[in-house]
């Protein structure tokens, strides 16, 4: 069966999708040019193939120092908070590569509003990719990690929320509904300028929205409608995969 759109790579174990993905993310360092931008998602999927970065051989392999890091949604809780994406992505990798702190670009907390922290986390994006416009010919990310909840919601674009889902000029914005507590989310125009978005998802509690998103029936969901310049690649493990484990 071919997905409605990307392509389909089923592992099957949890092994096999931590190496899976931390391959794909060493590949892209190896050969990226003298600039190379990874998207990382956060959540619990991701942490997995972070673990497995941080273990031999990723974690001499991979030039850290080389490579700039963006996070692609935060929710707004101090650095410290367990819900923070940040704090999960450092414990999982950065606390064990030796890497550049300046290039790890995270969402700013102390002393801002969630609107506030937005506007920064922008401004310090478009001075990484210096321009404030994005170009076709120069994607942002050379490979963006992207979750999928189970109500189909990925970075913090979340169903029904149009202002976020149809905004199509600022890179990132607030989250003030929708969640017990506020949130920062890169856009569809930044998430979309990418070379290579890899979409995680693993257990079979998201074996019902990954199967409608794949087989074309769901095109509503935030999820559904990332459409890169580049490639989309679903890493799917066989809970998740399902019928389309086959
Ligand atoms: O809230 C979030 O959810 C998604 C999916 O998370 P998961 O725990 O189901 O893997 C995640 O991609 C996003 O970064 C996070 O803020």
């Amino acid at each position: 069966m071919k997905p409605a759109f990307g392509e389909l790579l089923v592992v099957p174990d949890a092994e096999a999708f931590a190496e899976a993905g931390a391959r794909l993310l060493a590949d892209a360092a190896a050969t990226a040019g003298a600039r190379c931008v990874i998207g990382l998602a956060g959540g619990s999927t991701p942490k997995s193939i972070y673990q497995r970065l941080a273990s031999s051989p990723y974690h001499h392999q991979v030039r850290w120092n080389a490579l700039d890091f963006v996070l692609g949604d935060e929710r707004f809780v101090a650095p410290d908070d367990p819900d923070s994406n940040m704090r999960m992505i450092d414990r999982a990798l950065f606390d064990h590569v030796e890497h550049d702190p300046a290039r790890v670009h995270a969402v700013p907390y102390g002393g801002l509003t969630v609107e506030q922290a937005a506007d920064r986390y922008e401004q310090a994006l478009q001075a990484l990719y210096g321009a404030k416009t994005l170009s076709p010919e120069r994607p942002f990310f050379d490979l963006c990690f992207l979750g999928m909840g189970d109500d189909g919601h990925t970075a913090s674009l979340l169903p029904g929320q149009q202002r976020l889902l149809e905004e199509r000029t600022r890179w990132v914005l607030p989250v003030t509904e929708g969640r017990p507590e506020a949130r920062v989310t890169l856009t569809y125009p930044v998430l979309d300028s990418a070379r290579l978005v890899v979409f995680v998802v693993a257990g079979s509690g998201k074996r019902s929205m990954l199967d409608g998103i794949l087989s074309g029936a769901e095109t509503s969901v935030p999820a559904a409608r990332i459409r890169p310049s580049g490639r989309v690649l679903w890493l799917v493990d066989r809970d998740a995969a399902g019928r389309w484990a086959q």
